[in-house]
């Protein structure tokens, strides 16, 4: 059960014109697809996979990584963890994100939130979970297809057989506007299915379609794009159209302490959580202190150093849980264990992603019994371009059911990744860069926090 190789294909699929706080989507979302080559013990071989983010900097970690992995064996994730970090370290100081800065926020503790320099202090252990996290997934992947069992068995047996989403809503434009570099290189993706979600009408519009299509019993709308009233009423709209189902509103701390204290009053009724309304445990604090309205967190608490001085401070009721930023799968069921002991819900974040990183979410979530809010997903922003073979994942009234087979229950779709291969080599681009994207559109867009 020992390493042979391991493949990293960075990949390039279709993504709408998603609005957020830092800018817009491109037209296509940079991702790696990983492939773990192990000896089956019986002279033949299985491959477990895993996804992560296709930034730069990210695919030569791996690369450094994958060269030193032969020889390892796939049941000592503990060993590759410490291998990981050990080899890693050093590369963090001054290692150049690129536009990847905003997101690092998240994990800079040191970062005031009114600024949005262009290098934030690295923090390298936050950066090197998100390598690991990907190499984890396909080791349990590779152990659940030789022991033949699910991934969902080895991370304790599963507490449900299906995973509730919520229907994850966003501003967005009709199409791509065009002439971005990306057009042309396999046909722009140009205007989608959706439409655009600029207003009141147009969120409930794109929610209807997603509860019709999907099934899903809760929504998320994606903030931080308009001023809060705006978006407040927007959320109204989706009240009246949807009375039963819980909504949540994530401005992805684009609002100012004074913003947020003055706005939360009106949300205390109409939320089950505002997620991240501003930068930082100490101003969650101060608006925690001040409402009964519950607040989550995927950006003030990302990491087990980061539980103390929120609970402390009581910074925040509910935590978003993600396995690409908290180092694994086996850290996101143990990050439920933690809730539970510290009294926190536990609900689940995401970004743009594929069908490796749902199926492993999924699993995960299955096996996480404090697990008390539907979790989020891009997939259906994502669904018409995957690497994985159709049929394995589905939704079901809003939830997908835990996939059949054996690790995962996914596998590779080989055309659809060298398709998607080809177009990430055309397209030439290393980063993701949602403001300089806005900008080409709204040239004085200025990404200054807190913008509200
Ligand atoms: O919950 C969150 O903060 C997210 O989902 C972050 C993402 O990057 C989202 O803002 C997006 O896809 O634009
Ligand atoms: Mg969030």
């Amino acid at each position: 059960m020992i390493v042979q190789e391991l493949r990293v294909t960075p990949v390039a699929f279709a993504d709408p014109p998603l609005l957020n706080a830092d800018g817009v989507h491109q037209p296509h979302v940079l991702r790696a697809v990983v492939e773990l080559v192990v000896a089956d013990g019986r002279g033949g071989e299985v491959t477990g996979l895993g996804e992560c983010a296709g930034h730069a900097w990210q695919l030569d970690w791996l690369e450094l990584v994958g060269s030193r992995l032969p020889g390892t064996s796939v049941y000592e994730t503990g060993e590759l963890a410490s291998r990981v970090r050990e080899l890693l370290s050093g590369h963090a100081d001054g290692v150049d994100y690129g536009p990847d800065a905003p997101w690092r926020r998240w994990s800079d503790r040191t970062d005031p939130p009114e600024s949005r320099g262009p290098a934030p202090v690295p923090a390298p252990a936050f950066d090197i979970r998100r390598v690991y996290a990907a190499l984890e997934v396909a080791c349990l992947d590779a152990q659940g297809q030789l022991a033949g069992v699910p991934v969902v068995d080895l991370l304790g047996g599963r507490v449900r057989d299906a995973v509730p989403y919520s229907g994850y809503l966003f501003y967005k434009w009709a199409g791509h506007p065009g002439a971005d570099g990306e057009s042309g290189a396999d046909g722009d993706p140009g205007a989608d299915e959706w439409g655009a979600a600029l207003t009141p009408d147009g969120v409930v519009a794109q929610a209807v379609r997603m509860v019709d299509r999907y099934g899903f019993r809760s929504l998320k709308l994606k903030g931080g794009v308009f001023p809060p009233e705006e978006e407040i009423a927007a959320l109204r709209a989706l009240r009246a159209e949807f009375p039963r189902h819980p909504l949540r509103l994530d401005p992805n701390a684009a609002w100012s302490r004074q913003t947020a204290l003055s706005v939360v009053g009106e949300l205390a009724d109409l939320l089950e959580y505002l997620e991240d309304p501003v930068a930082g445990v100490e101003d969650m604090a101060e608006v925690a202190a001040r409402t009964t309205l519950p607040l989550a967190t995927n950006m003030c608490v990302t990491s087990l150093e980061d539980v103390g001085p929120a609970v402390a401070r009581g910074a925040v009721r509910i935590v978003l849980g993600d396995h690409h930023i908290w180092g694994g799968l086996r850290a996101t069921v143990a990050l439920g264990n933690v809730c539970r002991a510290v009294g926190w819900g536990l609900s689940a974040h995401s970004n743009s992603h594929l069908g490796i990183s749902l199926a492993a979410m999924t699993h995960a979530a299955a096996a996480t019994a404090s697990l008390d809010h539907a979790c989020d997903t891009h997939y259906p922003w994502n669904a018409a371009e995957d690497v994985v073979v159709p049929g394995a994942l589905s939704f079901v009234d809003g939830s997908v059911p835990v996939p059949q087979g054996t690790g995962l229950g996914v596998r590779l779709d080989r055309a659809a990744l060298d398709r998607l291969h080809a177009r990430y080599l055309r397209l030439g681009r290393e980063h993701r860069d949602d403001t300089a994207y806005l900008r080409r559109v709204r040239p004085g867009f200025d990404p200054t926090m807190p913008r509200w």
